[in-house]
């Protein structure tokens, strides 16, 4: 047997899974993490937290499975940023967290690079990315050591390597996107020209080998949490999409070999680079979804997140949410947002507060869904979906009521792993197809849209002017 010991580095918590050549999850371990949100839009966490809940899960996965090893993956989340020492590899500073939003006035300051940003990378000058915290970083915390995405540092702790893999980079606003290679140009955008920049590998390149799990074994599969989620659930044809609905919901929509710039507001990355040839996505992004229901259960709206369906009553009679907790991203692209709910009169519950905030994430991702299509060219005919809150009935009915698609539930609660370990299986075997590595799956659950096309756009209608409200009239979708 060729076990693949794969690990998802989250925003909210560490995940290993153990799993076999067919893609049979041999053990499961998990560790909570708990980032810190700070006044001013500061997301932190404390990076040995991380390191240790990689090396316990890890650990305990791999007692359980009681397996030998044949390689270890590590799924990343992609915009997270901190500076270390390479010598030592000790920490600088904290993680400054994908939805830290400290680094937009270094956007703003250079807002008449955005164009040119955005033709290069694909993506939009927005503190989201890696590169404004990077800058943050060195303006505010430390000059000394380097300043990398998470999956550097961790990979560099399990195997000395300093690397990163094309899909991270790709979400950096620092790499030339059809070139995949880092652009001295836009290094020179945010003042970063003099940094040691880490080799950015393909995601089935072995960058080094690890003992930290038990016996030697070789480090590879190295790859986007998100962009992983879309290589386990076989978007491998231009035009299928996927939706994660983890600490925030991401829309991924495979683009092929070409790395088409979107029109419509939203982003363009490497989804991997496998087997020497780069494919890329097209993708958009809802900030707060679990972390949206985190903040409901702190509020006391709602027990906790396996009691949603129970509190949510049948209608929201008229209450909508937008649930912008940490600004809102494509098409808006505006920090500031704030989450909204409107529409509550004396007879509004906690029932109808938590179907609006539901049917408000489901919302965002059905009006990103339409501009995925309108970028492809095509409308979407189905969505595929993985993550947490895919639990919830209320939550993919009224997905498929808003975005007028059927949508397919994976059927593995470990979909980021499962991609992050098929990256490291065509390492470990050349030979094999990707389409054989993930292969066909059935769908755990179908929900089809039971609302007419005009009921829903009559619905979207109604949520896109609150969402407008809640971006101060800034920007405009
Ligand atoms: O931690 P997750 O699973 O919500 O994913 C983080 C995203 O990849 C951030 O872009």
């Amino acid at each position: 047997m060729t076990a693949v010991l794969a690990i998802d580095q989250g925003t909210s918590g560490t995940k290993a899974i153990v799993v076999d050549e067919a893609g049979r999850v041999l053990a499961l371990a998990e560790e909570a993490l708990h980032p810190r949100y700070l006044d001013g839009g500061g997301v932190e966490q404390d990076p040995e937290a991380l390191w240790d809940s990689v090396v316990d899960a890890g650990r305990r996965a791999v007692a359980e499975a009681g397996v030998p090893l044949a390689a270890v993956a590590l799924a990343n989340q992609g915009e997270t940023v901190l500076a270390w020492d390479r010598a030592t590899g000790r920490p600088l500073s904290q993680a400054v967290v994908w939805q830290d939003r400290r680094s937009e006035a270094i956007c703003d300051v250079r807002r008449h690079e955005a164009e040119r940003v955005a033709e290069r990378t694909g993506l939009v000058l927005d503190p989201y990315f890696s590169a404004p915290k990077m800058r943050w970083l060195r303006d505010h915390v430390t000059t000394d050591g380097v300043v990398t995405t998470t999956d550097t540092w961790l990979v560099h702790r399990l195997c000395g390597a300093f690397v990163t893999d094309a899909s991270t980079a790709s979400r950096s606003l620092l790499l030339e996107l059809d070139e995949v290679a880092w652009s001295g140009e836009l290094l020179d955008v945010f003042g970063l020209g003099d940094e040691a920049l880490p080799e950015v590998v393909a995601s089935d390149d072995v960058v080094g080998t690890t003992t930290v799990f038990g016996a030697e074994v070789p480090v590879t599969g190295l790859v986007v949490d998100q962009q992983a989620a879309l290589l386990a659930e076989a978007c491998l044809e231009a035009g299928t999409a996927k939706c994660t609905y983890g600490t925030g919901a991401f829309l991924l929509a495979q683009l092929g070999e070409r790395a088409v710039r979107s029109t419509a507001g939203l982003t363009t990355s490497v989804a991997w680079r496998l087997a020497g040839r780069t494919s890329y996505c097209v993708d958009g992004q809802v900030y707060t979804a679990a972390s949206a229901v985190r903040w409901a259960t702190e509020l006391g709206l709602v027990g906790a997140a396996d009691q949603l369906d129970a509190v949510a009553a049948p209608d929201s009679d008229g209450v909508l949410c937008v649930p912008a907790l940490a600004g809102l991203a494509a098409p808006w692209w505006d920090p500031q947002a704030t989450a909204s709910f409107t529409g509550m009169t004396l007879s509004s519950g906690r029932g109808q507060l938590v179907r609006a905030l539901l049917e408000g994430v489901a919302a965002q991702v059905a009006l990103l869904a339409g501009l995925v299509g309108a970028d492809l060219g095509a409308p979407l005919t189905r969505l595929r979906v993985d993550g947490g809150l895919t639990r919830s009935h209320v939550l993919m009915q009224a997905q498929a009521d808003l975005a007028q698609l059927p949508v397919d539930v994976y059927p593995s609660a470990h979909a980021t792993p499962l991609g992050a370990a098929a990256c490291a299986r065509l390492a470990l075997d050349p030979g094999l197809d990707l389409a054989e590595v993930v292969g066909g799956w059935t769908p755990d659950h179908v929900f089809e849209p039971a609302w007419g096309a005009d009921r829903a756009e009559e619905f979207l209608d109604r949520w896109q002017a609150a969402a407008t409200q809640s971006s101060l009239g800034k920007a405009r979708p």
